[in-house]
Parts: structure tokens; sequence; C-alpha cells
């Protein structure tokens, strides 16, 4: 049924006004051609273009109108800003812009107020002013909710949040989504920044540090679309599952082919097959386990000195020294008294070739003496003496080849460790590398110093990147953003994480300059984001209460009003009351319309044990372990390691006590991490002392 509302009347005529032209637009193309013709096909591609734009469109072409009026023209003109760009096929006008296109910016920057605007056209800057900002919401090809958040001559309080709440409230599924209808203007800097640029966001939880970055891809897609390829930008994530949570934004912004890797994958991918994993190096047993005192964090913490810039330096004396003796001085001798000088062989390898990787300095030396051994055999007359002496200088200079240097990463990593202490190693880092790497094996760690190393022996294999995105960046070292600048020309990267969740400190940067170190004042670029999007404010508020503990000295998260159910820390005085309540637990969030619940553990053990007993009780959820390449929403159980970056309806923390969250930063942060995912609802419940990271007088209990 058409409402009798004049605005939604407008509105509703202009969107069917906007479906005729697409279908208009849609039955022009014509049918899908599946015949042999060559150049029919390149053009069948861009016309497959064309269909999947307007099918985008179709779905839901604009969530935004801005009436702006220029400056000099008479009136304003209504701007409906949608995920694609729409122009009337007969004149040629605009009719959707891209919330990429310049003019866009408006709709973000704007926050009230009847002050001209100006925005940055290629062009120049552009002044005017604005009349209405309105927000449409169409589901189903159906025209919903009408937000105007601001009207020129209104009054306009209290509109502006008005639709982002009614966004923010809504429940989730298993995927994160885009946000383009409700970007705010502190995200929208970021995400149009300029290309050139190192921007390192330290975000709050739930400030949309993820969405932001995705975002960010899109926009330089459309900005530079002559100088960038999505082939070649990639993200980095920590896992193959939180790949697949955040896999939706990208296509829903019309994206594809942007690559989406982990690090080790990567890594491993660079490097030569008999580089391997050692078993048992995952982080759930390792470090996140309850078994044992976990060391304080320092320098020479392993996995932080094999990320250091300091190891970076000794790597690259090491290797400079390599490079040196590589050659051994000797001369090529290919037969008795056909000689080749070492002099010479030195001039090819150090002059001639210096320009190339050491891999492929070696190669060519070995060709360039084969040329040599072939021209000694040309001026020789007998055929059978020419033979005899081919055979020998073969024979010899494999020899002779074989006596150089494998420029081979695993090889030079190891002899680096056998030399130890001796060249500044320290011993702690031995010890807990020596062992697996004398067997072949390697830790994530170790996987940063591998590939520089491959990169310096083998150079970057024509493997360039136009931009870099690295999630969770709190967990990552200098030396891999290091290595993975030198796989561009100007660093273009989008770093982003929170050090309050760094809860793998143990390999991680403890401040941001660590990473801003390895750029050019003219390149980096720090951001802020506190408001924190995803939780109501009742959960935020909760959570920052644990923040003081994880000693980051970083400022509490600012909530958007969005006001929920109060947070409930209950005791429980049996272990057998523990599923009962998971039971009610769920069963109540799922009457209040909860799609994802997350049952929140502190370790692997723990989360397998509640499964199973869930799974007797007749409780079906999902188990979440490390290495799980999808997460299916629904009712998850995961320890508090492995949600990062998730985020769920309705979370129950369980067994917040205090040997589970001791009183140090690192447990503090996976505390805070674990209430952090929640949008709506969060409980914790606990048997024994209540940690004494939630012991302060604002606790509920
Ligand atoms: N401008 C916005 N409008 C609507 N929703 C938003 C906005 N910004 C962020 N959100 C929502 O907030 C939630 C958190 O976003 P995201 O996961 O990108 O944050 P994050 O900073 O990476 O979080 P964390 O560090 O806690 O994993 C998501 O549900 C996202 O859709």
């Amino acid at each position: 049924m058409i409402s009798q509302n004049p605005t939604h009347q407008e509105e509703h005529r202009r969107l069917q006004d906007t479906f005729q032209e697409i279908d208009k637009q849609r039955s022009d193309i014509g049918p899908v051609y599946r015949g042999k013709d060559y150049v029919e096909q390149l053009l069948e591609a861009k016309r497959e273009e064309s269909r999947q734009r307007l099918d985008l469109l179709d779905n839901e072409p604009y969530f935004g109108r801005l009436d702006f009026q220029e400056e000099g023209k008479e009136a304003p003109l209504p701007l409906y800003i949608g995920k694609r760009g729409l122009d009337r096929k007969e004149t040629g006008e605009p009719y959707v812009i891209d919330w990429r296109a310049p003019v866009a910016s408006l709709f973000y920057s704007f926050t009230g107020g009847d002050a001209p605007v100006t925005y940055e056209a290629p062009d120049g800057t552009i002044q005017g002013d604005i009349y209405r900002k309105r927000n449409l919401s169409i589901r189903d090809k159906t025209l919903g909710r009408i937000v105007d958040s601001y009207e020129r001559g209104g009054d306009n309080i209290g509109l502006n949040d008005e639709f982002l709440l009614y966004k923010l409230g809504d429940k989730k599924d298993n995927r994160l989504r885009d946000i383009v209808s409700t970007i705010q203007a502190e995200q929208d800097l970021i995400i149009r920044a300029p290309r050139y640029k190192a921007l390192i966001i330290q975000g709050a939880a739930g400030s949309g540090k993820t969405t932001v970055a995705l975002h960010r891809l899109a926009f330089l897609l459309y900005q530079y679309q002559q100088q960038i390829r999505a082939e070649r930008m990639i993200i980095f994530a920590p896992n193959t599952m939180f790949l697949d949570y955040i896999s939706g934004v990208l296509p829903e912004l019309g994206v594809g082919n942007v690559k989406q890797t982990t690090f080790a994958e990567w890594a491993l991918d660079r490097l030569d097959a008999n580089v391997r994993l050692a078993k048992g190096t995952t982080e759930g047993n390792a470090w996140f386990s309850l078994e044992g005192t976990r060391p304080p964090i320092t320098d020479d913490t392993p996995g932080r000195f094999k990320g250091s810039l300091a190891f970076k330096s000794l790597l690259d004396e090491r290797l400079k020294e390599y490079a040196e003796n590589f050659l051994a001085d000797q001369p090529f001798e290919a037969w008795e008294g056909r000689v080749l000088s070492g002099e010479m062989i030195r001039e090819w390898f150090e002059v001639e070739y210096r320009h190339y990787p050491l891999a492929a300095r070696r190669e060519r030396l070995s060709a360039r003496i084969n040329r040599w051994l072939e021209m000694q055999l040309t001026n020789i007359g007998d055929p059978k003496i020419r033979k005899d002496k081919s055979k020998t200088g073969k024979q010899r200079l494999r020899a002779y080849m074989n006596k150089l240097p494998k420029a081979d990463a695993l090889s030079f990593y190891q002899s680096i460790f056998a030399s130890g202490v001796k060249i500044g190693i320290p011993k702690k880092v031995l010890d807990a590398t020596q062992k697996d790497l004398k067997k072949g094996f390697v830790h994530p760690e170790d996987l940063p110093a591998l590939v520089w190393i491959h990169y310096v022996f083998n150079g970057t294999e024509n493997l360039a990147f136009d931009h870099v995105v690295v999630d969770e960046a709190q967990d990552v070292s200098p030396l891999q953003i290091v290595l993975l600048n030198t796989f561009m020309n100007e660093p273009s990267f989008t770093i982003l994480g929170d050090l309050a969740q760094g809860i793998h400190a143990y390999r991680g940067v403890q401040r941001w300059d660590e990473l801003s170190a390895v750029f050019s004042e003219e390149h980096n670029s720090y951001h802020v984001l506190r408001q924190s999007y995803r939780s109501t404010l009742e959960i935020i508020e909760f959570a920052n209460r644990i923040l003081p503990h994880t000693d980051t000295g970083l400022p509490p998260a600012e909530p958007v009003f969005r006001s929920g159910e109060p947070v409930e820390v209950i005791q429980l005085e049996r272990e057998e009351e523990k599923i009962p309540f998971i039971r009610d637990f769920i069963s109540d969030n799922q009457g209040r319309g909860m799609r994802t619940i997350a049952i929140i553990g502190r370790t692997d053990e723990e989360c397998s044990h509640l499964h199973e007993k869930m799974a007797q009780a007749g409780i079906e959820a999902n188990l979440i372990s490390e290495g799980q390449a999808q997460y299916r929403g629904g009712i998850t159980v995961v320890p508090v390691y492995l949600a990062k970056g998730l985020e769920f309806d309705a979370v129950l923390v369980t067994n917040v006590n205090d040997r589970q969250y001791a009183l140090t930063p690192q447990d503090a942060k996976l505390l805070y991490v674990g209430c952090t995912r929640a949008l709506h609802r969060l409980t914790l419940i606990h048997l024994g002392a209540l940690t004494p990271l939630l012991n302060d007088e604002g606790a509920v209990s």
C-alpha cells in the first residue's frame, strides 16, 4: 500500500522511475552472447559488467538524497546517492550518484548548519549550500523508512543519529555488512584519504576499522581506476574464519578480485616447499592455555625479537657478508690449461650482475661460464677431442657451481641461528627456535624474516601491490610491514588495529610508532577512532572499565547513544548450574529476536568441554577451533582469543573468575575482547571469586 504522506509519495514515484530506467537499460544490453566470435566475447564481458552493476542497483538503487545548490546555480538539485552510479540513458545526466564520487562526500561530511559547504572536484573546489539531507531505506524494491537528518530552516535537533541508530539496532547474521548509507564523517576522512599514505588507525573495539578499510579499497578503486587494479590489492587478516566473515563486504560494494589472505598463507606461498610450520605451535595451546605462567613481554620475547627492526639489521649484516663471500675467488679450469680467471668471474658477478638479486646472479654466472666454455670448445678442430673436452668442462662447471652457496632462505636462516649468541641473538630466542629449526621446521613468527631473506635472494618475483590492508595490526611486527613495503614503489597502506585488543602481544607491537617508524614523515598518517558503533551504551561503558587494566593508556571508547539492557555479572554456586544457565540464556535471547549468540570461553579445552556438555543436553551449537575456515553464525561456542574481530547479537562470557582472568594486561585484553563482541546483550558468569579485572565499585553482581 502506498502511503498518503506526500514525502513518501514523491520518493515512491522517484523510486519507480529509477526501476524503469534500470529495466530499460538492462533490456537495451540484450541477451547473453554464447557464440564463438572473439570480439563479441570481449564485448560480452563488458555487457556482463553492466548487467551486474544494474543488478546491484536494482536491489537498492540508492540510500540517500542530498539537495545541493552549487554556487551560481538557480536552484538546489536533489542528488540521489547509491552504491553504484547510474546515468540517464537518453540525456546522460547523472541519475544516481556513486557514493565514492567527489560530490557524494558532502553527504558524509555534512553534519548540519546553514553555512556554505565545499567539496573537492577534479577541477577544483566547489562551493554551495545544502537544503536537505535525507536517508531512505529500500528493501525488496520497496521504500521503507525515510529520515530527514537536515532541512534548511528546520529545527534539525536530535535527528542526526536517528537513521544510524535504526541501522545499528539490526540483528546480525554471519557476515559483516557494508555501511555506505551511514558512514560517519570521521570514518569518511579515512576512506577518502589520498592513495600514497601509510594510514595507521587506532580504533576502539567496534569503531568500524575493518569495515572502513574495506570501504577504502572500494573508494581507491573508483578514484584511481586508471592506476589501481583490484588484483593488485591485498588484505591481510588474522585467520581464515575471519576472512570468511568479512568476505561479503567487497562484493556488496561491487568489488571483486581483491586477494584476502593471512600472512602465514601468503608467506608460505612465497617460500620454497622446504619451509614447513612446526606442529604444536598454534597459539591456542601455546599462549592461551592456563598451564604454566606466561613470561612478561620484553624486546627479547622470541616473537617480538624475530619481528623487530633490530633483528632485520642483524639479518641484513649477515646477508651482506654472505653476498660478499659468495664467490670462493677460485678460477674455473675447464680442462688442463684452459682457465677462466677468478677476477673475471668476480667482475661478472659483482659488477655486471650487481642489479640482480643473489639467486639470479648465481644463475646468470652459471650461464655465462657455460657460454665461455662453448666459446673455448669452438676453437678445437678435432670433433672427438672437442666432445671429450666438452664432457670434462661441463662436469667441472657443475662441480664449480655446486661449491657456491645455494642462496636458499631456510639454510641461510639455519646458519644464522647456528652462529647464535655470538652474533647477538638472545639466548631466549635461540632456545625457542633451535630445536625445531634444526629439523627444518619454523614457527609463524619466523616467517617475516624468512620471506625477507627469500626476497633478498630472489627479488619480488614481479609481485607488486597497489594497496595493502593489514587488519588486527597490533598483532603484526615491524619486519612484516617493512617486508610488505618492499613490494610497493611508494607506500599505500591501511593499517588498522586496537592496542587494547593486542592479545598476541608476544609477537605484536606495544605502540604504533613501532610501525610508523617504517615510513617517512610524508607518508605517515595516524588516525584515532574512538566512537564505537557495535555495542549498546551499557556494554561499552562496562568494557571501558576493563580498559585501564590493559596498560595501554588508551582513552575509553565513546558509545553512540544506543541504550539497551544492563550488563549482568552472575555468580553460579555449582558447576552443574552452568548448562541449564546457558540453555536459558540462549532461549531467552532467541525469544528476543537475537540471531547470533556466542558462548565465549577462556581456552580451547574449556570450549570443547562446554560444547560436548551442551550437545549431551540437546543444545546444538557450532564450536570454533583454530584453523577453522568458516563462521556459520547461529549459536557459537568460541574461545575468546578466536572471537577477535567477530560480533554477536548476544554474548555470554563464561567463568570470569580470578584464575581464568587474572589481574594482568594480557588477561585484561582477552576479557576486553570477549565483552566487546556483543552488540545488544552481554552476560558474564563465574564460579568462585570474580576476576579482579571487574572487581571495582561499578560491577553489577
Ligand atoms: N558508520 C557505521 N554505520 C553503521 N554501522 C557501523 C558503522 N561503523 C561501524 N558499524 C558497525 O559496527 C560494527 C563493528 O564494525 P567493525 O567490525 O568494522 O569494527 P572494528 O573496529 O573492526 O571492531 P573490532 O576491533 O572490535 O573487531 C559492525 O557491525 C559495523 O557494521
